[in-house]
């Protein structure tokens, strides 16, 4: 497989995974993730359902403990960072919330302001000023004042991307963020998420299904599969007919876009695959 060199040399890795393990219950559902993320990539999850991406995930941002293993987080262990600052410095968003349906979109966007917030301050200019430029960047200043009961599935999503932007965190880790979004905004979101890591020092990790949108705007891609680290590398070193044969039992096939050159994927099952 095409795994990269786990270290960069004379960086510190924004956040590095070494022999990272993980349980549900008795079962093991991930183990020897060995897994450096550079600063100002974004680097693709991809692998079938169940292989552990959103847990994979969780236990990055540190919401899931890890069985075996470490997670650094700049270079420091996660585990010794107390939750505030690790609110400060990672936004997590997700794949699945549900989000308190009795708060307006802007009252749920300001709950990103939480870890920078004083002991019994309001929400001071600074905020207000990320939570409407986080409203801007998904697109959805003018749902501010509305309920978050009285949005659609896509704008629900946007929203708590917002969040997570809000937080105005270094690292951000995204579960499937695309999800429910129509396809104006899962190119604009990645974009978006491209140019936060290319221009603004930010990193991200991307759990992502759309292997086209994770080809197009990652760095890098980690594939698992098995219960672990199956392939990492560019997109063209990993999203190769091999690789996802072996890690989704599919048949790709590579073409190029005929107007911008890109390279795309095209799938069809294999026969031997389906299942009656
Ligand atoms: N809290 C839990 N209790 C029991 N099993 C769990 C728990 N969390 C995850 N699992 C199991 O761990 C495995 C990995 O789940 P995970 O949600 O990380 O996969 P995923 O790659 O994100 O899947 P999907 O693409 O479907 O979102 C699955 O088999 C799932 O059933």
């Amino acid at each position: 497989m095409t795994i990269t060199a786990p270290h960069v040399v004379g960086t510190t890795p924004a956040l590095a995974a070494s022999g990272v393990a993980c349980k549900a219950g008795p079962r093991t559902v991930l183990s020897g993730v060995d897994l450096d993320v550079r600063p100002g990539e974004v680097l693709g999850l991809i692998g079938s359902n169940g292989t552990g991406k959103s847990t994979l995930l969780r236990v990055l941002a540190g919401v899931r403990p890890a069985s075996a293993g470490e997670v650094l987080l700049a270079g420091r262990p996660l585990g010794a960072i107390r939750s505030r600052e690790r609110a400060r410095q990672i936004a997590f968003v997700a794949q699945e919330e549900a989000a308190p349906s009795d708060l307006l979109v802007s009252e749920m966007v300001a709950l990103g302001r939480v870890p920078h917030a004083r002991a019994w301050g309001g929400i001071d200019e600074a905020s207000r000023l990320a939570v409407t430029e986080a409203l801007h960047l998904v697109d959805l200043e003018y749902a501010a004042q509305q309920s978050m009961d009285r949005l659609s599935g896509g704008e629900r999503r946007r929203a708590l991307i917002a969040r997570g932007l809000a937080q105005e965190a270094p690292l951000l880790l995204l579960d499937e963020p695309t999800n429910h979004l129509d396809i104006k905004h899962q190119l604009a979101l990645m974009r978006l998420v491209r140019r936060l890591c290319r221009d603004l020092d930010r990193t991200a990790v991307v759990a992502l299904h759309d292997l086209d949108l994770a080809a197009t705007f990652c760095d890098r891609i980690a594939v698992l599969h098995a219960g672990g680290l199956f392939a990492l590398g560019t997109p063209d070193e990993v999203l190769t007919p091999s690789v996802l044969h072996d890690a989704f039992g599919v048949l790709a096939t590579r073409v190029t876009h005929p107007l911008t050159g890109r390279t795309h994927l095209l799938f069809s099952h294999d026969e031997r695959e389906i299942h009656p």
